[in-house]
């Protein structure tokens, strides 16, 4: 592509005129993988610069850079102001704007947002439509799935993504925006028609200094919503009006509003809930009319789940009967509030709970209907927000009748460091097993009839990361493995 073309979306650079005559064949972020022909973007990251890397990537074959500051080199050097957002457009451009084909929906927010993205997916696939999906989980175009390092990708691969989903024919998009992806721009090549806000609780205060920090990032997607962007296509922000910060993300848009909430008057609510064994009941109004659900999704916090994904697919014109059969026939998503049954007669429930506002959610749910006891093992990440170790620990406490502490990723950190960051000021009695499975055995072991056992902060991980290395670990697998054990030798 020629660099005229390129560089015409960039509001300001300096380079000399040679520049426009230039082409490059691709737009690389890392020196390593740097490709012959390529345009080199030097990334300020929290490890690395990438202005340091220019050497290698010249040798690697680039033709031109893009930097924050002179560098010296022997191939042309463009200027920018910020290259993570000149790295977003760039990539756009590049790409074709695809994202301006894609009907994209993102969601941000604490805890939900892999849920909504894919109960959205469920939906709009039942809308006979051709779905994409960028999460937690894994990138998912049509039928073909990718594997991710991060919930929201590097705006250039992010842009590779859309790319592929406009030549596969996807219709609508739907993605989680991760706080660290907006502030690091990796999103700001995206036209987004409409954005969701989920709830705001502590978290990642080990990356944002506090938590007005971490709700600015958040509430970049809805500043962003529609700038610069196909003004003529309308834009929907939907927002959780029973969170606290609901205020803040409303007055951070001024695009068209929709709200859905549980205890505050809004445009989509939830009325009649109950909670059960078997999931939710509730009857869903909506500006477009009224009915009733009945889901196998488990938890208050799941209604306000789909009361968002229910604001997102009403805007985008997807009948209320689809939407209900939707929620009807939820398959749910791995590792979130996942049964593990084999037969005992004892609950055990793996969820990605690894937040003191997802734990205790997910406690209180379980309580809801356990005739027994509740019994937790849980763990807190390591090279995480360390401030919400003692949080978690205490939820677990408060909610759970046995409590067994485990390590879950304790990467580059001594696991016994983060048990006393845990456990310091805690009160009352509780285990502490290092060894997972262990932990895991222990707590199904102690399990009687009736109780129920939650396995919380993993979900669908497939690893134990310990001093960088990524171990296979999965908890359904492990909590089956017991199980079947059990079964085959009754004690
Ligand atoms: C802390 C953080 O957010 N780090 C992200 C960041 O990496 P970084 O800033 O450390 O990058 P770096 O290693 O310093 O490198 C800077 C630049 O130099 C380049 N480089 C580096 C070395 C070299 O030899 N040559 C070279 O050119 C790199 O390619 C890069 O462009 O930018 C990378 C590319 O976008 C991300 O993959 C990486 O995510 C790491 C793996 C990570 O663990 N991030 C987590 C905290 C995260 O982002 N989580 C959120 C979800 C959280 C949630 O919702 O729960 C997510 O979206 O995944
Ligand atoms: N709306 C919600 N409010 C509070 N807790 C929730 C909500 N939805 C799900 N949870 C809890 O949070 C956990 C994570 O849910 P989910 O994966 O959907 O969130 P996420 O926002 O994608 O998380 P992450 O930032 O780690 O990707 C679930 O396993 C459940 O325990
Ligand atoms: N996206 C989150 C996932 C945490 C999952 C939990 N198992 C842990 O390792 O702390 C993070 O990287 O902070
Ligand atoms: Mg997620």
């Amino acid at each position: 592509m020629k660099m005229k073309k390129l560089l015409e979306t960039l509001p300001y650079y300096q380079a000399s005129s040679s520049i426009a005559k230039l082409s490059v064949t691709g737009i690389s972020m890392d020196s390593r993988a740097t490709q012959p022909g390529d345009l080199f973007v030097c990334i300020r990251g929290i490890e690395a610069d990438g202005h340091r890397f220019v050497p290698q990537a010249v040798q690697m074959g680039a033709k031109a850079v893009v930097a924050e500051e002179p560098v010296k080199c022997d191939v042309p050097v463009i200027l920018v102001n910020d290259t993570t957002r000149a790295l977003a457009m760039l990539s756009s451009t590049f790409y074709g704007f695809p994202t301006e084909d894609l009907h994209l929906i993102g969601v941000t927010g604490t805890n939900g947002k892999t849920t909504i993205t894919y109960l959205l997916d469920e939906i709009f696939q039942n809308h006979r439509q051709t779905t994409g999906v960028i999460g937690t989980i894994q990138v998912k175009i049509g039928e073909e799935t990718f594997p991710v390092k991060n919930t929201t990708p590097d705006a250039l691969s992010l842009q590779r993504y859309f790319y592929k989903m406009r030549k596969a024919k996807v219709d609508t998009a739907v993605m989680e925006v991760s706080s660290h992806a907006l502030d690091q721009g990796r999103v700001y090549g995206c036209d987004f028609d409409i954005a969701i806000f989920t709830n705001l609780t502590q978290d990642h205060l080990d990356y944002h200094s506090n938590f007005d920090d971490y709700l600015r990032a958040k509430s970049l997607l809805f500043a962003q919503l529609g700038n610069g962007y196909n003004r003529g296509r309308d834009k929907f922000a939907i927002i959780n009006i029973d969170s606290p910060s609901a205020p803040r993300f409303i007055r951070s848009t001024s695009q068209r509003l929709l709200t859905y909430g549980v205890e505050k008057r809004a445009d989509i609510m939830a009325e009649d809930y109950r909670l059960t064994e078997k999931g939710t009941v509730f009857t869903l109004c909506t500006p477009v009319g009224e009915v009733d659900i009945e889901s196998p999704l488990m938890g208050l916090f799941n209604i306000y789940n789909m009361l968002a994904a229910a604001g997102a697919a009403i805007t985008s014109g997807v009948p209320l009967e689809t939407i209900r059969s939707s929620f009807e026939q939820s398959t749910g998503v791995r590792g979130r509030f996942e049964s593990v049954r084999e037969g005992q007669p004892f609950g055990v429930v793996v969820d990605y709970a690894h937040t003191p506002d997802s734990l205790e959610n997910v406690l209180k749910t379980i309580r809801e209907f356990c005739e027994g006891k509740v019994r937790v093992v849980v763990g807190c990440g390591g090279d995480r927000d360390r401030s919400k170790r003692p949080l978690m620990a205490q939820v677990a406490m408060n909610e759970a009748d046995e409590v067994i502490f485990t390590t879950d990723n304790p990467r580059t950190e001594e696991p016994r460091q983060i048990f006393k960051d845990m456990t310091n000021h805690l009160k009352g009695s509780y285990e502490v097993i290092e060894d997972r499975k262990k932990a895991i055995g222990e707590a199904i072991h102690q399990a009687r009839p009736g109780d129920i056992v939650l396995i919380a902060g993993k979900g669908h991980e497939t690893y134990q990361e310990i001093d960088g290395i990524r171990h296979h670990f999965d908890d359904c697998e492990v909590a089956r493995e017991i199980l079947t054990s059990m079964k085959e030798r009754p004690s």
